[in-house]
């Protein structure tokens, strides 16, 4: 869905479907870079992280193998919870995998930050993370980062995979929400 088919909903694009697709080749070029070599394991946050998911897996030119854990945090909101819940857990063992968590966002940081640490305790052989998106919060915690697309200010985005009520993630850009729709 393109930003003219939702109304007015959106306040501002913040990233084309270029700007995104471009962004997440550059990714999946340092991610051959740094894992050469190595038998790879893509985990999505479901379901924010589909799109990403998607598109970054294709642009890699190598195997990887792909699983997927649903873990909610915001409801139907616009703001965490805080508390995060597993509503499905990976089919995989990550005993001695490289394991790489693939996120459409990173906010507060407070998913990311249980989530790390949650797989370390399975014993892989390591974690990283690549985002798309970055808000300036999570920037100050204390989750490293190893792949960021683009860091953008601190307001409620949608689109490519991001929802609001569950709408929007099937717009082809990321926008800023008008206040109007949630207010
Ligand atoms: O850094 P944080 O403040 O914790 O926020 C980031 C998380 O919030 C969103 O998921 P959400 O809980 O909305 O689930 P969804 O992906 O199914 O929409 C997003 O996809 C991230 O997983
Ligand atoms: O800005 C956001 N938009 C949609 N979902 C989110 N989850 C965390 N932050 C956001
Ligand atoms: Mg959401």
């Amino acid at each position: 869905m393109d930003p003219e088919h939702v109304d007015g909903d959106l306040e501002q694009i913040l990233l084309t479907e270029e700007q995104i697709q471009d962004k997440l080749a550059e990714l999946a070029a340092a991610i051959e870079r740094d894992y050469d070599g190595k038998d790879l394991l893509l985990v999505g946050v479901l379901k924010g992280a589909i799109m990403v998911m998607a598109d970054l897996s294709r642009h890699l030119s190598r195997h990887v193998e792909q699983d997927w854990m649903a873990i909610s945090s915001y409801g139907s909101g616009t703001r965490s919870s805080g508390v995060v819940r597993i509503v499905k857990d990976l089919d995989t063992d990550i005993t001695d995998r490289h394991v790489l968590v693939v996120e459409d966002i990173i906010d507060t940081g407070l998913t990311l930050s249980w989530l790390v640490s949650n797989l370390r305790s399975r014993g892989p052989a390591s974690v990283e993370v690549c985002t798309l998106l970055r808000k300036p919060e999570a920037a100050k915690t204390a989750v490293d980062v190893r792949y960021v697309g683009y860091d953008i200010p601190n307001a409620f985005v949608v689109g490519y995979g991001l929802d609001y009520a569950e709408r929007y993630r099937n717009l082809r850009v990321v926008g800023t929400l008008a206040p109007h729709v949630y207010s």
